[in-house]
């Protein structure tokens, strides 16, 4: 394998039974091969089945045709090589902020000895700069701290790629830049394939080597893939006036609006 064909896609559909013997058609025809460290967002107006495919590459779900292929295997279900980080952090409650993240380590590395353990934990803690909230509980933190945490706890588990559905949606725009920084300067060192579903032109320019851009649904499928040619590290005040960071834009916005605009938003 190629670490360019890292993650393949080959010939996906997707339909939905309605009842009545009928079905909803969501995707067709999604074929995209995704290097390993990409950085990828997916970007369509609502309803083009963003997170129907993340679903089926997490192994949520499966699709009604095509192979799903990551590192030469397929995938039949979820696996710990593959993190999802929602919308809405999915913390438990009841565990601090340092037991969040050590639960799903210890779920997935169960020889490491409690010293591993906790060393683990704690890097994973810092890298989100949380140390001083590693013993507080969801309900005493905030939003953008709990996404941290999700975050955290999704890498810490060390998979080869990163799925984030909306990650920052529920965000205000100032927490969202600062949560795009952390996730920037982690992918940097960490170094795995991150598959990112926004609605947010900027934060897909901002963050991605490639934009995936959906036709509308039903049948919806991949109408372009945009490389984004920017160095990293990235930043964002500069980029404002950089000729590529406005040529990508430029290629969203009229993809979204012209070629494929939907009124019903
Ligand atoms: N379980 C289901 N049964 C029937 N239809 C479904 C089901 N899940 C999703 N769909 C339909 O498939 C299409 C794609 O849904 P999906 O949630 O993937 O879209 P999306 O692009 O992520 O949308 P949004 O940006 O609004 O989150 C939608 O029309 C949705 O109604």
């Amino acid at each position: 394998m190629s670490n360019k064909n890292f993650l393949e896609l080959e010939n996906i559909h997707k339909s939905f039974p309605l009842g009545g013997g009928k079905e909803y058609v969501a995707v067709v025809d999604v074929n995209v091969k995704i290097a390993k460290n990409e950085i990828i967002s997916i970007i369509g107006h609502s309803g083009c089945g963003k997170s129907t495919l993340l679903n089926m590459i997490a192994g949520l779900d499966a699709q009604t045709k095509g192979n799903i292929i990551l590192n030469n295997k397929e995938i039949k279900g979820p696996g710990p090589e593959r993190a999802v980080v929602f919308q809405n952090h999915s913390l438990l409650p009841w565990l601090s902020v340092y037991e969040n993240i050590e639960m799903a380590v210890k779920k997935v590395m169960p020889e490491l000895s409690s010293s591993e353990l906790r060393a683990r934990v704690e890097k994973f803690v810092s890298m989100v700069n949380l140390d001083h909230a590693k013993d507080k509980y969801p309900g005493e933190i905030s939003g953008g701290m709990k996404q941290r945490v999700g975050i955290a706890r999704a890498l810490s588990i060390k998979p080869d790629v990163l799925l984030m559905d909306e990650p920052f949606g529920a965000l205000d725009s100032l927490t969202r830049a600062n949560l795009q920084e952390h996730l920037m300067r982690i992918q940097q060192s960490v170094e795995n394939t991150v598959i990112i579903i926004t609605h947010d032109i900027d934060e897909a320019v901002l963050l991605s080597d490639k934009v995936i851009m959906m036709t509308n649904g039903p049948e919806a499928t991949i109408g372009e893939i945009l490389e984004v040619k920017l160095d990293r590290p990235r930043n964002r005040v500069e980029l404002q006036s950089d000729p590529e960071y406005i040529r990508c834009r430029e290629a969203i916005l009229s993809f979204l609006y012209e070629k494929f605009a939907k009124d019903d938003e």
